[in-house]
């Protein structure tokens, strides 16, 4: 079996901005990640980080090209499969943690546990499981006001792994944070990535980051080039 967790192949993307106005994001661009790799993608602003992450969370559609993830190609399926393969297979975390304020760290990754079927007792169980290894368990009874940016963020990272997804998609996920927590949100990612083995795509614009994860990759014009 394959051990190619996401594939991009020849994505294309032309947003419309009106009035004649149409910007070509993506040209052909090709990706694969493996099992158990966190990729980083570094781009300037506005060289379509974001559109790539969505394309491949099965959150928008190429005009042109192919995702495939686990094997199944994604570009075909209609609306209802497309969401049931992202719950199912993509977990997503954004620079804003997005956590509902009104309910506690615990209750927010065990949330989409719940929408997805497990049974209420084995969700807590899972989800304290994944405070733990992010190092706040101390905190599951929090509402979000009460924890630091941090900690929130890592939060953040156990709701998108609760139902263990196989492709982990974050943009800027440390974006908004002092370098200090920056460092200590991403060991936890992957310290939390490492033992699950599904594969990482992580959008950043901080290099000493990137350089610590197992490659980097640019987008350029459109493609997706390796490097530094
Ligand atoms: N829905 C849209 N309609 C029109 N243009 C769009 C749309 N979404 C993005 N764009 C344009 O496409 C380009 C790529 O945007 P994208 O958000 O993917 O870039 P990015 O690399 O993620 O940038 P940043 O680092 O600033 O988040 C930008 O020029 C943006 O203005």
């Amino acid at each position: 079996m394959s051990d190619v967790v996401l594939r991009l192949s020849g994505l294309e993307k032309v947003y419309n901005r009106g009035l004649e106005s149409e910007v070509a994001v993506l040209k052909g661009a090709d990706l694969a990640l493996a099992k158990g790799e966190v990729v980083a993608l570094v781009a300037p602003s506005g060289a379509g980080k974001s559109t790539l992450l969505h394309m491949a969370g099965l959150l928008d559609t190429p005009d042109a090209g192919e995702v495939e993830i686990g094997g199944a190609v994604m570009s075909g399926l209609g609306d209802r499969r497309r969401t049931i393969a992202r719950r199912r297979d993509v977990g997503f975390v954004y620079q804003f943690h997005h956590l509902l304020p009104e309910f506690t760290a615990l209750e927010n990754i065990v949330l989409p546990q719940l929408a997805a079927g497990v049974a209420r007792r084995a969700a807590e169980a899972r989800a304290m499981e994944l405070l733990d290894e992010v190092g706040i368990a101390p905190r599951a009874a929090h509402r979000p006001s009460a924890m630091s940016g941090g900690e929130q963020q890592r939060v953040a990272f156990c709701r998108a792994l609760a139902n263990a997804p196989r492709l982990l998609l974050a943009d800027e996920p440390t974006g908004n944070l002092d370098p200090a927590t920056s460092d200590q949100v991403f060991k936890a990612l992957t310290g939390l990535v490492r033992g699950t083995g599904l594969a990482a795509l992580i959008a950043t614009h901080n290099l000493d980051l990137a350089a610590r994860m197992d490659r980097t990759v640019r987008l350029e014009d459109g493609r997706v080039v390796a490097g530094a």
